[in-house]
């Protein structure tokens, strides 16, 4: 039986394309409507506005010229040239102010589909910035992720354009609409009826790619994957050594290849859909120009009134083309607006969401902000004088077993406590934990007797500070690489300095061509690369400068030279003098200065105590002590005899 503590989360799992039902769509584009006012307010009245001059004033043109062909009619040749010029005229400066309301409208388009756009990928950002770590281990949460940005960025803009189009076309409908009520008002539902079936075949249309799409993402993430390991700096070395990019080139092309199939197929389905619900609206369109015909040839109704009731019908059926397009555009939007929407309410009950903060500048110290605290938050202590772990049990939700099982250590404020143990025996898991970066299926930290597994996990990083293994390279300036340890006082210069100089990094940053200002990283004009262990210590300087009084690091001397590691782990001590520091590492000269060793195993402690303890216990950890030691002693001579 499988245990429910380690039942995955599932918050974040959509594996089936939501069904989106006729009677949900006002209230999905009452929601898009929605987004766009809250998003742009200003520029979508605007350009509704002049939409609506665009679209209402065309009545006016319309019944102008049919009043001119009238008295064109009726007087003959004695028409009053002059009145007649005029009218003619003012219907042609009519039509100039609607084209030039519908030009303005145009050209405001842009600004408006890039403030939603921004507005949209916003609330993306929000779910990605906050939501808990273990979400992104889950391949349903990256498919999720990967169609909300992808939404984010091109449905916007969509829906824009169809409220646009379908603004104007409603507008200028009506303005033909009433223009031909005037002529014969039941020709005005006759005709309305031809823009069904075009309006039915957007609703299923948008959903049949939105269909493929979806059965997509899983296919198009190893796509953009494989372009990113195709294009970027970091993999392009490894990509050449092997010989590489000719087999991943045929892999992106394979899978570029299905894709072009499935949207053929996807357009080709569409395509079918289009053109039957034209016809269909062809037909009916030229059932009521027949009508109309049929009307002026048996008298009822005069060929004036006939004429203008054509050029009416004419015009309405082009008018609700475009309607149709408009709604097209809605119908292919609304599915991926559902969805980014669902997205966007996985954001971890933060309401509002917490704002980008502003960028300490040099001489102001700003308030960091502060994410509400999560629902489940409770008061936490800031600190702890002992640390306690009980029975702590942890499985990736990608893992089949627990890569943590019932594991129990202390430490004390002050000290200094190695985590040792094989290759996949439990150690960064162990960290993570310790630094709240993922909350455990089972167990509890303790915080001198208080529980803090349920605790705000931001809050209580504040008094964190971790080197991860595989630490960050951040493509900025040696200076802020290393402020970013706590990025609400980064222009604290002489501190930056001080922790560069403690992690060994302060020579070597000082010496570049702009000291601590230059560009770290290639990419960027004028940026320049450092070596792996100089990347470490500039890395180590950021950790060093949070001031949190739990440091912890997770094999901070992997890519140290000797000299370097020596000094600072002889410096370790004063350095971090006061704080509790959890260190990782496979280097047991390192390990053993540590107060108090924890041997993992398999995801278990295996023992534990001072470095004299375990050697005499003569345990794992004495095994490994003397196997690695062994290494740096002169071999046995060989005997020769
Ligand atoms: N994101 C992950 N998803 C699934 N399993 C993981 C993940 N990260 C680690 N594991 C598994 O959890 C176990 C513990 O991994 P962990 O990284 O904690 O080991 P470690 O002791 O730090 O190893 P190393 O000495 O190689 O750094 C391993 O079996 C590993 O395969």
């Amino acid at each position: 039986m499988s245990d429910p503590a380690l039942s995955p989360v599932t918050a974040a799992e959509l594996t089936e394309p939501p069904q989106i039902e006729m009677r949900r769509l006002p209230g999905l584009l009452g929601g898009a409507l929605k987004l766009t006012l809250a998003a742009a307010r200003r520029e979508f009245l605007l350009i509704t506005a002049l939409q609506a001059v665009g679209g209402l004033g065309l009545v006016l043109p319309i019944l102008g010229g049919r009043d001119l062909l009238d008295k064109l009619l009726v007087a003959g040749a004695g028409s009053p040239l002059v009145e007649m010029l005029l009218q003619g005229a003012l219907i042609l400066g009519m039509l100039g102010v609607i084209g030039l309301a519908t030009a303005v409208a145009t050209s405001r388009d842009d600004v408006l589909s890039e403030q939603l756009n921004r507005y949209a990928l916003g609330r993306v950002l929000d779910v990605a910035c906050t939501i808990e770590l273990e979400q992104f281990e889950r391949p349903e949460f990256h498919n999720r992720l990967e169609r909300a940005s992808m939404s984010a960025r091109i449905r916007p803009h969509q829906l824009t354009q169809g409220l646009g189009a379908l603004t104007s076309a409603v507008m200028s409908t009506a303005g033909i609409a009433l223009a031909l009520a005037a002529i014969e008002p039941l020709l005005v539902p006759a005709t309305l009826l031809a823009g069904v079936p075009l309006w039915f075949a957007g609703l299923r249309s948008g959903r049949v790619l939105f269909d493929a799409l979806f059965r997509l993402t899983p296919a198009e993430r190893e796509r953009s994957y494989l372009l990113d390991v195709l294009t970027t700096r970091r993999a392009a070395k490894e990509v050449r050594a092997f010989g590489l990019a000719g087999y991943l080139r045929a892999r992106w092309e394979q899978r570029t290849d299905e894709r072009l199939a499935e949207i053929r197929v996807t357009a080709r389905r569409r395509l079918r859909i289009t053109i039957l619900a034209r016809l269909t609206s062809g037909v009916a369109l030229g059932s009521v120009l027949g009508l109309v015909l049929a009307m002026a040839a048996t008298g009822e109704m005069a060929v004036a009134d006939a004429g203008a009731a054509a050029t009416a019908v004419l015009l309405l059926g082009v008018r609700l083309r475009t309607a149709a397009a408009g709604t097209d555009l809605l119908f292919e939007a609304a599915p991926f607006l559902q969805d980014l929407q669902g997205f966007v309410a996985l954001a971890p009950g933060s309401s509002p969401p917490p704002q980008p903060p502003k960028l300490p500048q040099l001489g102001k110290a700003p308030q960091a902000p502060r994410s509400p605290p999560s629902p489940r938050a409770r008061p936490e202590p800031v600190g702890f004088r002992r640390l306690r772990v009980e029975n702590l049990t942890f499985r990736y939700p990608s893992g089949r077993q627990p890569a943590l099982r019932n594991v129990s250590m202390e430490i004390g404020a002050g000290q200094v406590v190695a985590l040792v143990g094989e290759n996949g025996s439990g150690k960064t898991t162990l960290a993570k934990l310790l630094s709240h970066l993922y909350r455990p299926q089972a167990g509890r930290i303790l915080y001198d007797d208080v529980d803090v597994t349920g605790a705000d996990p931001d809050r209580l990083r504040h008094s964190i500070a971790v080197l991860f293994q595989d630490f960050q390279r951040y493509l900025l300036s040696a200076a802020d690489n290393v402020g970013m340890g706590r990025w609400e006082r980064a222009d604290d210069r002489a501190a930056v300095t001080r922790a560069a100089r403690a992690a060994g990094a302060h020579d070597l940053l000082a010496a570049l061509s702009q000291g601590y200002e230059s560009l770290l990283g290639p990419e960027f004009a004028g940026g320049i690369d450092l070596s792996g262990g100089q990347w470490q210590r500039v890395a180590l300087a950021r950790a060093f400068f949070r001031e949190a009084p739990f440091i912890i690091l997770d094999e901070p001397t992997a890519t140290l030279d000797a000299r370097a590691e020596h000094l600072l782990f002889e410096q370790l001590r004063t350095l971090l003098a006061g704080r509790t520091v959890l260190l990782i590492s496979h280097r047991f000269a390192t390990v053993r200065m540590a107060d108090h060793i924890y041997v993992l195993d398999g995801g278990r402690v295996a023992e534990h105590g001072t470095h004299d303890q375990l050697m005499s216990a003569g345990g794992r950890y004495a095994e490994l002590f003397t196997l690695q030691a062994a290494g740096y002693l002169d071999p046995q001579p060989r005997d020769s005899g």
